[in-house]
């Protein structure tokens, strides 16, 4: 199943440096590892917002919540979903 996935990063303003280096440090690590594994395709950065556009390839409405609720930045984002069906006129579908 594929979803489009808009996550909107809001850090607290007063986070330390240290812990917000560790912070994405472990959210670029998750995401690197989500992408290895195939769940995570596409991650595109929407131009001048702090904010990203994903599309992830999981098996069920379960699953996707899982991995959204274990980022590292999950308590810390604003996450809109929409599901994705094939469309009819795509060439090749
Ligand atoms: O920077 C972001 O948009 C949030 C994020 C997702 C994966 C990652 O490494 O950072």
């Amino acid at each position: 199943m594929l979803f489009h996935v808009r996550m909107d990063v809001q850090l607290p303003p007063d986070l330390a440096p240290d812990a917000r280096a560790s912070l994405l440090a472990r959210e670029r690590d998750r995401a690197l590892e989500l992408q290895a594994a195939g769940s995570w395709p596409e991650l595109w950065r929407i131009v001048g917002e702090y904010a990203n556009f994903s599309i992830f390839d999981v098996e069920s409405n379960d699953d996707l919540h899982e991995i959204l609720s274990s980022l590292p930045l999950f308590p810390y984002m604003s996450i809109q979903v929409t599901p994705l069906a094939r469309h009819p006129s795509k060439l090749g579908a």
